[in-house]
């Protein structure tokens, strides 16, 4: 089985991406950034179960003095400010000073949640990402977002913090419910529609194989995946400019999500259904080509990710990406390919966006 180590390279900041099978029993890799009290975040259903004791296990062998779990419930709905507060109760209660490193152990809720509590506790305390879902293992452990929703807008309060490290267990994968397999897939062919064509050729031709959950084809897209987000990440890391285009379909997935009400529409599902969309748009303006904008609908749809957006009415679509934090001066941007594999933020005609819309089923 093939393992990995990336960089993120960010100066100072930098740190490794570990990727292969049975990461989590690895102690070696935890003991250069482990020695005293660990604060481990997990969600109190599925993950914790699951994996905290092993996680554990790695972190006592490796040196922690301690380890104590904050158990969060389960959600995007709880990714909010009461369930922030219960990480800065536990660390607290559990006397944690500069020195606690803040271990977060599932998928990208508990990586955005943890990240931004270790950004804020204190001012800042050292933070591992230990992602088990595919989209937090594509995706969301990298870059350091992290933050919390608002029920106006997603990840609308937060900070850029780095992790010091990103463990990533490509045997996790095999207890992922098929569902959230396939809101992984949505990130995965993002990263091959706005960067790299020859990536999406592969996630296309071997959809059945990444849904039998292939394990040494999963590593090798969570591998593809980070270094293309590694590479962005590393030339933008607080989103200056180039960084937006990890937004693709993120500016209609977003206000899908807030709309629908946080944990109805999953992110990978919002986020498939709204580069569809965001294509459609593209041809609409020219961009792409209608046989570009239909392979990517393919593939989303070979993904098993919904297609038609939701029925919030085009007036509930614009007033939700309004608070886009790609805005600029009340002017929604949106990121646009030009071709496959090529993409850019800019602005779009309104009235064009609001008939893209109302024609894709969002309701008028
Ligand atoms: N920071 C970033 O750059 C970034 C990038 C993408 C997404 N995100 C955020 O990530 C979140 C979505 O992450 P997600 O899709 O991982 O959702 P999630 O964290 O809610 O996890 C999905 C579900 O899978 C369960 N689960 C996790 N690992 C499991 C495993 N190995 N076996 C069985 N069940 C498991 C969880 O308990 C949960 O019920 C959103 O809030 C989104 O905004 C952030
Ligand atoms: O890392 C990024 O940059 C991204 O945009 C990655 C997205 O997949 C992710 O969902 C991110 O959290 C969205 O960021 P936001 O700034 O639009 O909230
Ligand atoms: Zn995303």
């Amino acid at each position: 089985m093939s393992r990995y180590t990336l960089e993120v390279d960010l100066g100072d900041r930098s740190y490794p991406i570990h990727i292969g099978e049975g990461l989590l029993s690895q102690a070696d890799l935890f003991k250069p950034h482990v020695a005293g009290k660990v604060a481990m975040i997990c969600t109190n259903t599925t993950v914790g179960p699951l994996y905290a004791d092993r996680l554990k296990t790695s972190l006592l062998d490796a040196g922690a003095k301690s380890v104590f779990t904050v158990s969060l419930p389960d959600g995007e709905e709880y990714k909010d400010w009461p369930n922030l507060q219960l990480v800065f109760d536990a660390l607290l209660q559990n006397h944690c000073d500069r020195k606690t490193v803040l271990v977060a152990l599932g998928g990208g809720v508990v990586g955005d949640m943890g990240g931004f509590a270790a950004s804020a506790f204190m001012r800042g305390i050292p933070f591992i990402q230990v992602p088990t879902t595919l989209l937090s293992q594509v995706d969301s452990s990298v870059g350091g977002k992290t933050g919390i929703n608002h029920p106006l807008g997603k990840n609308m309060i937060g900070a850029f913090y780095q992790p010091e490290m990103v463990v990533t267990d490509i045997s996790t994968l095999n207890t992922l419910p098929d569902r959230e397999l396939s809101c992984g897939l949505a990130e995965i062919i993002k990263h091959g529609a706005i960067a790299d064509t020859a990536y999406l050729d592969l996630v296309e031709q071997n959809m059945p194989a990444l849904l039998r959950r292939d394990p040494e084809l999963l590593a090798l897209v969570v591998k593809r995946s980070c270094e293309i987000k590694a590479d962005v990440v590393s030339k933008d890391e607080r989103e200056g400019g180039i960084r937006a285009i990890l937004n693709f379909g993120h500016t209609f997935g977003h206000a899908i999500e807030a709309g629908m009400g946080y944990g109805q529409w999953y992110h990978g599902e919002a986020v498939g259904c709204g580069m569809v969309v965001a294509a459609e748009l593209c041809r609409r303006m020219g961009r792409l080509s209608a046989e570009e904008a239909a392979r990517l609908k393919k593939v989303v749809v070979d993904a098993r990710l919904p297609v038609i957006p939701p029925v919030l009415g085009v007036d509930k679509y614009m007033a939700l990406m309004a608070h886009d934090k790609k805005a600029d001066s009340g002017s929604i941007k949106y990121v646009l390919l030009n071709g496959l594999g090529r993409a850019s933020t800019s602005p779009a005609d309104e009235a064009l966006v609001r008939q893209t819309l109302l024609e894709m089923g969002a309701g008028d």
